[in-house]
C-alpha cells in the first residue's frame, strides 16, 4: 500500500501541479495484486502485467454484475492503450431530476451537487472557484437505470490513476481552503456510522424509544480487513514540529504527576529550549547566519534533538515548523510570539526587544515600534504626521477619510487636538480678509461636512462640535446636485465632439437628439474595443455639462469610471447593496438628494454595462421607474449603456458558462428596449489594420484553432520561452525598459502595464517590480484581527497568510513614486475610486502621500491612512476577518478584467497559465494600438512535452455573440 501510494505520489510529481492533493479509498486487492506478481518493475513500466490482472478482474467482475442483474450500476467502460479497467457506479452521478426525483441529491427541486454539469472543451481552473473538469460533447452514452447519460454526468475522475490502481481515486487541484478543509474532513471523520431500528415482533409492547433506536458502528468489510492486518489508513507529510514559544526564564517543562520535584529540578537543564538554541544557532552557526530564518522556518533546514537538546543540520526528511498557538490575552508572550514571526534570525531576547538601535521596555513596546501592532493612538499619529506636510486641504480629506472609514472611538478629541492644523490656510488668509477665529473654525468644519457627506455619511454624527450650524433642509437635497455641477469640463473634451467619425457622429447626434426631445429613448452603444466608445461619451458629457444640463456617468468596473470625466462605480452612484444576492434593490430614498439628482439629470451613461450583472441593470431600471413615477424602461430617461460583448463578461464566483450567460445584460427583457447604435471603425488600432482585423478574429472566436483547440499567434507577438526567468525578464524589459527613467517621469510609466489573468501572477510580477524599482523599500505590515476575538490566538499567521481578492495584501511593498492603485471607494467625488490609479510620492510610517495619476483629478495630492478592511462573509475562507493597512496595492501589473476600458502604450500579457474566461485574450490584447506595442509570454503547462511558445487557448462564449447579434 505505502509504495503504491508512494508510486502515486511519484505520478503526482510527475504530471501533476505542485497544489494538489492526494485522496484514495483503500482496497485490499492492492495487496493482493502486489503480492501476487511480485512487482519489481514500477507498475507504470509494465503496462502489459497490469493489462492482464485488470482485464482478468474486470471480466470477473463484469460477469458477476451482469449475474446479480446490476449491470445498469456499472456506468462505463474505460480502454486504455494496454491498461483495462471499470469506472464503477459512483463515477456517475445520477439518473435525477426527471429521472429520479427521490434522488438523495436533490435538494429543493435541483440537484445539489449541480449535475449535470456543462459540456467543456478544456479543463481550466478559474480564480477562487473549483476547477471546470474537461467534458467534451463527443456523443458518448451510457445507460444508467433505463437513462442515457453522457459526459456531463460523469464525476472527476483520474483516468491513469484509476486503471493503474483499479480503485475510486481523484487527484483535486486543490484550489479553495474549503477544499483543504474537506480533505481533513475525509480523513479524520471516523468511521462511517448508520443509524439503526430494532421493531419488536410483539406490536403491542410497550415502546422504549431508547431501545427502538440505537446508533451502530459499521465497518465495511474492507476496513476491518485493514485494522486487523494494523495497516496504515493515512499518513502526514512533512512532518509538523511544534515550537515552543515562552518568555526569558520561564520555560515549560512536562512531568509526571507522581514526580518527585527536586530531583527533576536538578535534572532539566534550563538553559536548553528550542527558542534558546534558535537564539545560539543564529549567533554561532554559519548556515544559520547565512539562511536568516523566521522561527517557523528553522525546523526545515535544522532537526532538533529531544535527548541532547541541540538543534544540528538537517539532511533528510522534510519538515515544517509551526510556533504553538498563543492567545492575545496571554500578553507579552503574545506579542514575543508576534515578534519571533515577523523577524528573522533574533539572537537573544534582547535582540529582539531592540528595535533601530533603542531597546524597549517590553516586547508590545517593540511590536509596536515595528508597526506590527495597531496602537490605540494610531489615528493619531496618523494626523501628526500628515500635519508635517503642511497640505491643510488634504489634510482635511485625510481628516473626513478618517472618521468615515477609520470609526475613532473619540472624534471630537482628535477634531481639537488638531483644529489648527486643519484651517491652517484659512488662517493664513485670515489678514487679507478679516475672519475671525470663529470664523475660520466653521469654515474648516464646513469643509470636513462637504467631504464627509460626499462619502455618504451624516457629518452630525461624529459630533465634532455642538454649535455648528444644522444643514438646510434645501442643502441637503441639492448636494448631490451641485457636486455634479462643479464637475470640470476640460477644454480637450469639449472638442472632442468635432473630432468623431461617422458612426460616433451619427450616435451623438441621436442621443443628443432624444435627450432634448420630450420622450426618452435608450440606447446600447455597442462596439469593439477602441471604437471609441469612451470617446463618444466624453464628448456627450462635455457638450451636456457646458450648456449647464446634468449628465451622470457611471461604469461597472472601477477602473473605467476612473476614465470617465466625474466617473462614479455604478455601485457607489446608484447605491447598490453589496450583497445583492440577499437584496435586489437599490438603497435611495425617494425624497433624498441622490433621487432628486436623477430625477433632475439629463443623461445617464453607463460603460461597460457588458460586465454588469442583468439584475443590478433591472434593479437600476425599477429605482428609475419608482423616481420618475413612469412606468416606461428606465422611467423615461435618457440612458445610454455602452459595451463589448466580445470583452469579458461579469464576474460571478464560480460562476458555469450557463451561469455567466444567463446574467449578462442581452439575457434580460431591458435588452430589446435598447436601441442598438453600432461602432465599428478601431480608432486605437487605426494605424495598423491587419492587427485590427486580427483582433476581431480573436474577439469574435474566428482565429482558426488546431486539434487541442489552441490559437497559434504570431512569432513577433511572442516572447519565446527558454526559461522562465530568461523569458519573464525579456517581457518585464520589453514594458518596463528602464526603471530608473521612470523616477524623473513616474506619469510616463502610467500606460505601461504587464496583464495576467490571475491575481497569483499578477503579485508575482508586482514583487519583482517592485523589487527592481530604485528606491528605499518601505514595507507595511497590516494587522489582522478575528471578527470573533476568541480566534485571534489560534488563527494569527493563518490570516496574515491569506490573501483575499478586493483586500491589500498583508505585507505591503511600496517605493517612492511606484504605481499604485487604490482599493476602496474613498471619495469618488474626490476622484478616489476604487481602481483610481496614482503614484506614491511619500512613505511615512502611518501614512502615505500619493497623487492620482490618470484622468480629471490627475496631480492631486492625497494622505492615505490604515484602514480597517473586512473580507466579505461569503468569502471562502470561512473565517471573517479585519485586515487593517494601506488601501492600495501596487499597480505595474494588473488583471486582464481590470485593464478593461483602458487605452495603453505598452502590454506584456503573461500567461503563466491561459486565459480562463470569456473575451480574456481578446481585452489584453486590444489595450494597444499597433502589434507592435505587444509581447505575450505563454509558460509551457505542466503536461505540455513539447514546447508551444506560440499556442494559447482563447476562451469565446459564442453563445453570447449569437444573442446580441
Ligand atoms: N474620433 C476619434 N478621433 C481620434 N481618436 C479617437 C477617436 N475615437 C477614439 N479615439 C481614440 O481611440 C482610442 C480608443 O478609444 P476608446 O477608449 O474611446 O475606445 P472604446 O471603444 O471605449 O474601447 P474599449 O472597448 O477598449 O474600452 C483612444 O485613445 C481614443 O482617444
Amino acid at each position: 500500500m505505502r509504495r503504491r501510494y508512494l508510486d502515486a505520489m511519484a505520478l503526482v510529481q510527475k504530471y501533476g501541479k505542485p497544489d494538489i492533493f492526494l485522496t484514495m479509498t483503500c482496497n485490499p486487492m492492492w495487496k493482493e495484486i502486489q503480492d501476487n506478481l511480485q512487482f519489481k518493475e514500477k507498475p507504470q513500466d509494465r503496462p502489459d502485467l497490469l493489462s492482464r490482472v485488470f482485464r482478468a478482474k474486470f471480466e470477473m467482475l463484469k460477469a458477476e454484475l451482469l449475474d446479480k442483474k446490476i449491470f445498469g450500476e456499472v456506468a462505463a467502460f474505460v480502454y486504455f492503450p494496454h491498461l483495462y479497467s471499470l469506472v464503477l457506479k459512483h463515477m456517475v452521478h445520477g439518473p435525477y431530476g426527471h429521472m429520479g426525483k427521490n434522488s438523495p441529491c436533490m435538494k429543493d427541486g435541483s440537484c445539489k451537487n449541480h449535475y449535470p454539469k456543462n459540456f467543456c472543451e478544456h479543463t481550466t481552473h478559474a480564480e477562487d472557484s473549483y476547477p471546470y473538469y474537461r467534458r467534451r460533447n463527443d456523443g458518448s452514452k451510457i445507460t444508467v437505470r433505463r437513462f442515457e447519460l453522457d459526459n456531463r454526468w460523469i464525476i472527476p475522475y483520474n483516468p491513469y490513476l484509476l486503471a493503474l490502481f483499479d480503485c475510486h481515486m481523484n487527484v483535486e487541484i486543490c484550489s479553495t481552503l474549503k477544499l483543504v478543509k474537506y480533505l481533513f474532513k475525509y480523513i479524520f471523520k471516523g468511521h462511517d456510522l448508520i443509524s439503526f431500528k430494532i421493531i419488536s415482533d410483539d406490536s403491542r409492547a410497550n415502546v422504549d424509544e431508547i431501545r427502538e433506536f440505537q446508533q451502530g458502528r459499521w465497518i465495511s468489510p474492507p476496513e476491518a480487513f485493514w485494522r486487523i492486518f494494523e495497516f496504515r489508513l493515512n499518513e502526514m507529510t512533512p512532518a509538523v514540529y511544534t515550537l515552543q514559544v515562552h518568555l526569558p526564564g520561564q520555560q515549560l517543562i512536562t512531568f509526571n504527576k507522581n514526580s518527585d520535584l527536586l530531583p527533576l529540578m536538578r535534572k532539566i537543564d534550563f538553559s536548553k529550549t528550542m527558542l534558546i538554541e534558535f537564539f545560539k544557532m543564529n549567533k554561532t552557526n554559519e548556515r544559520a547566519e547565512t539562511l536568516k530564518c523566521f522561527y517557523r522556518e528553522f525546523p526545515e533546514h535544522f532537526v532538533w534533538s529531544f535527548k541532547y537538546k541541540a538543534w544540528t543540520e538537517r539532511k533528510r526528511k522534510k519538515a515544517i515548523g509551526r510556533l504553538v498557538a498563543i492567545s492575545p490575552h496571554e500578553g507579552e508572550r503574545y506579542y514575543l510570539r508576534l515578534l519571533l514571526t515577523h523577524v528573522r534570525a533574533p539572537t537573544s531576547f534582547d535582540d529582539l526587544l531592540t528595535i533601530s538601535g533603542q531597546k524597549m521596555d517590553c516586547f508590545r513596546d517593540a511590536a509596536l515600534a515595528l508597526g506590527l501592532l495597531q496602537s490605540d493612538t494610531y489615528l493619531q499619529e496618523t494626523l501628526e504626521e500628515a500635519a508635517l506636510f503642511q497640505m491643510p486641504s488634504s489634510l482635511r480629506l485625510l481628516f473626513a477619510t478618517i472618521l468615515v472609514h477609520c470609526s475613532p472611538t473619540d472624534p471630537r478629541f482628535l477634531w481639537n487636538k488638531f483644529q489648527l492644523e486643519l484651517s491652517v490656510d484659512y488662517h493664513r488668509s485670515h489678514h487679507l480678509c478679516f475672519y475671525t477665529a470663529e470664523e475660520i473654525r466653521n469654515k474648516a468644519l464646513q469643509e470636513i461636512k462637504k467631504m464627509v457627506e460626499q462619502m455618504g455619511k451624516s457629518f452630525p454624527d461624529y459630533h465634532l462640535t455642538t454649535d455648528i450650524p444644522p444643514a438646510v433642509h434645501y442643502d441637503k437635497l441639492t448636494k448631490e446636485i451641485e457636486c455634479e455641477r462643479n464637475i470640470e469640463v476640460l477644454a480637450e473634451d469639449l472638442i472632442m465632439s468635432s473630432r468623431l467619425n461617422i458612426e460616433q457622429r451619427h450616435a451623438y447626434d441621436l442621443i443628443l437628439q432624444s435627450v432634448f426631445s420630450p420622450i426618452g429613448q435608450n440606447f446600447f452603444v455597442d462596439g469593439p474595443g477602441g471604437t471609441g466608445k469612451t470617446f463618444l461619451y466624453r464628448s456627450l458629457l462635455a457638450t451636456l455639462r457646458s450648456q449647464g444640463h446634468i449628465a451622470i456617468a457611471v461604469a461597472t468596473s472601477g477602473v473605467a469610471a476612473s476614465i470617465l470625466p466625474g466617473g462614479r462605480t455604478a455601485h457607489s452612484r446608484f447605491k447598490m447593496p453589496l450583497d445583492f444576492f440577499r437584496n435586489k434593490t437599490c438603497q435611495i430614498s425617494k425624497q433624498g438628494s441622490v433621487a432628486r439628482l436623477l430625477f433632475q439629470s439629463r443623461l445617464i451613461l453607463w460603460d461597460e454595462a457588458s460586465m454588469a450583472k442583468r439584475e443590478i441593470v433591472e434593479a437600476f431600471d425599477g429605482l428609475l421607474r419608482d423616481i420618475m413615477d413612469c412606468d416606461l424602461p428606465f422611467g423615461g430617461k435618457v440612458v445610454v449603456f455602452g459595451g463589448d460583448f466580445r470583452q469579458t463578461l461579469p464576474v460571478i464566483k464560480q460562476a458555469t458558462k450557463q451561469t455567466l450567460i444567463e446574467s449578462s445584460l442581452p439575457n434580460s427583457p431591458l435588452w430589446l428596449k435598447l436601441q442598438k447604435l453600432h461602432l465599428t471603425q478601431n480608432m486605437r488600432a487605426i494605424l495598423d489594420p491587419a492587427f485590427s482585423e486580427f483582433l476581431l478574429r480573436i474577439g469574435e472566436g474566428r482565429e482558426p484553432v488546431d486539434i487541442d483547440g489552441e490559437i497559434t499567434l504570431s512569432s513577433e507577438m511572442v516572447i519565446p520561452y527558454t526559461d522562465k526567468e530568461k523569458s519573464l525578464n525579456r517581457l518585464l524589459e520589453f514594458v518596463f525598459p528602464d526603471l530608473t527613467a521612470y523616477l524623473k517621469d513616474p506619469y510616463s510609466m502610467i500606460n505601461r502595464c504587464v496583464l495576467a489573468p490571475k491575481n497569483t501572477s499578477v503579485d508575482e510580477i508586482n514583487d519583482m517590480l517592485i523589487r527592481r524599482f530604485p528606491g528605499n523599500l518601505h514595507v507595511y505590515v497590516s494587522s489582522d484581527r478575528t471578527v470573533d476575538p476568541r480566534h485571534q490566538g489560534d488563527y494569527e499567521d493563518f490570516l496574515n497568510s491569506q490573501n483575499p481578492k478586493g483586500l491589500p495584501p498583508h505585507k505591503l511593498v511600496l517605493k517612492e513614486n511606484c504605481p499604485i492603485m487604490l482599493m476602496r471607494n474613498l471619495n469618488p467625488t474626490e476622484g478616489l475610486c476604487n481602481g483610481t490609479r496614482l503614484i506614491c510620492r511619500e512613505l511615512r510610517q502611518n501614512t502615505i502621500c500619493a497623487e492620482i495619476a490618470f484622468g480629471q483629478h490627475q496631480g492631486k495630492r492625497i494622505f492615505f491612512p490604515k484602514i480597517p478592511m473586512q473580507v466579505s462573509d461569503n468569502d471562502k475562507n470561512g473565517l471573517p476577518f479585519i485586515r487593517t493597512q494601506f488601501p492600495v496595492r501596487v499597480c505595474f501589473a494588473l488583471t486582464i478584467n481590470k485593464s478593461q476600458g483602458q487605452t495603453l502604450d505598452y502590454v506584456g500579457i503573461y500567461l503563466r497559465e491561459p486565459v480562463f474566461s470569456h473575451g480574456q485574450l481578446y481585452v489584453a490584447l486590444s489595450r494597444v494600438k499597433t502589434s507592435a506595442a505587444v509581447k505575450i509570454l505563454i509558460l509551457p503547462g505542466t503536461f505540455d512535452g513539447i514546447k508551444t511558445d506560440c499556442k494559447t487557448r482563447n476562451v469565446v462564449f459564442e453563445e453570447i455573440l449569437h444573442l446580441t447579434a
